[in-house]
């Protein structure tokens, strides 16, 4: 039986971990004492927006803070920040047989060469997550949206297809991640404004003036894909470009038109948020951040993402949480 090793159990990790332990892979969770406490008192309560619901008890799970856990692996899933992501990829370059493979479900687009520089006797895959996981209380996670799992096509990813078919989470799989990361990312955009907004994603996306500072990131960062010549991949229904406008429509016809992303659990916050209310350094530089890296690369600039940026980084220096009204950072944003 193939041993799959979490590394990193915090949202995504223990959703997907969990997904695949329930249906009967061997996987074994590297995180902190934190979580390991949870999961050794409680276990995993694991649920999806299909009304899935699955019970792992204690005694179901192999959970350890130990790096050389990853050892006994065959396939690795990398599910910390990307501010973890070098500490990661140092410590299973100690732990790591050669021939495992590793996929990096991260956001952002840098993580997985950062795992590729360290781990040159494995294999490092792109992955993508597209879906929301919310953590409902100690040891549960809900994955609170839709969407499939996406990876880096490999033959070395083989042996593994089974278990995720069998966990209800087949990996799509791309000769090219790039355009399937800038997508994410273009989503992500989102991220910076939720975490500003300090509101579920729901209730952020319903109102018009924050849909407006989406739009206005969004296009800014399309312009600049546009002139390198990246063509984002299509994730939903209407390509990449359609959605600025979209988001610019009144609130009734945006329900109509752009609904799909209004398809998410009332409670569900953007990882960005999770971080500013868990006071932990968030992604920002991994996601504004890849679009001022864009803009200088092209001798342009970003203004808005830029701003984006600056914003989150003083809520992080902050001890008060800021909620901006859409209002508010939406002239903020039209300023920069
Ligand atoms: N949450 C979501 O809904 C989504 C998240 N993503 C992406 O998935 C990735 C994971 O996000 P998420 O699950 O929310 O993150 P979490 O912060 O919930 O989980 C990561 C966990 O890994 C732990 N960790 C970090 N470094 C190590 C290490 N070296 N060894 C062991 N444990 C470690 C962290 O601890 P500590 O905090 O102490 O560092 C934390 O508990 C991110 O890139 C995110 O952007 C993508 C789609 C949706
Ligand atoms: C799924 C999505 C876009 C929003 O929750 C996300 O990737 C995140 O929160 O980081």
């Amino acid at each position: 039986m193939a041993r799959i090793c979490i590394y990193g159990a915090g949202s995504i990790g223990c959703y997907i971990g969990g997904r695949l332990l329930a249906s009967g892979s061997g996987v074994a969770f590297v995180g902190r004492p934190r979580i390991g406490d949870e999961l050794s008192e409680r276990g995993l309560t694991i649920s999806d927006y299909r009304g899935g619901h699955w019970q792992l008890p204690p005694s179901a799970i192999a959970f350890s803070s130990d790096p050389a856990t990853a050892a006994a692996a065959d396939l690795v899933l990398v599910t910390v920040k990307s501010a973890g992501t070098a500490a990661a990829a140092a410590e299973l370059a100690a732990a790591l047989r050669p021939g495992a493979v590793v996929i990096s479900f991260q956001n952002g687009l840098g993580n997985a060469e950062i795992l590729r520089a360290a781990l040159a006797r494995q294999t490092v895959l792109e992955g993508m997550v597209p879906f929301n996981v919310v953590r409902r209380g100690p040891g549960a996670f809900h994955q609170a949206s839709e969407g499939k799992l996406e990876v880096r096509a490999s033959f070395d990813l083989e042996p593994f297809l089974a278990n995720f078919d069998k966990a209800g989470l087949p990996l799509v799989r791309h000769l090219d991640m790039l355009p399937v990361q800038w997508a994410k990312l273009l989503f992500n955009l989102n991220n910076a404004i939720n975490a500003l907004a300090n509101q579920p994603l729901k209730e952020e996306l319903s109102q018009l003036a924050y849909r407006r500072c989406l739009a206005l990131a969004q296009s800014e960062a399309l312009a600049l894909l546009k002139q390198a010549g990246i063509k984002p991949a299509r994730l939903t229904p209407l390509p990449a470009a359609w959605i600025p406008p979209v988001l610019r429509l009144p609130d009734a016809l945006f329900a109509l038109l752009g609904g799909k992303m209004l398809a998410i659990d009332p409670l569900a916050r953007s990882s960005m948020s999770d971080d500013l209310a868990a006071k932990r350094a968030t992604e920002v530089d991994w996601i504004n951040g890849e679009v001022l890296r864009l803009a200088e690369r092209l001798g342009r600039s970003a203004p808005v993402n830029a701003r984006l940026r600056t914003l989150v980084h003083a809520a992080e220096a902050s001890d008060a949480r800021p909620s901006w009204t859409g209002e508010a950072l939406l002239a903020e944003l039209q300023a920069a």
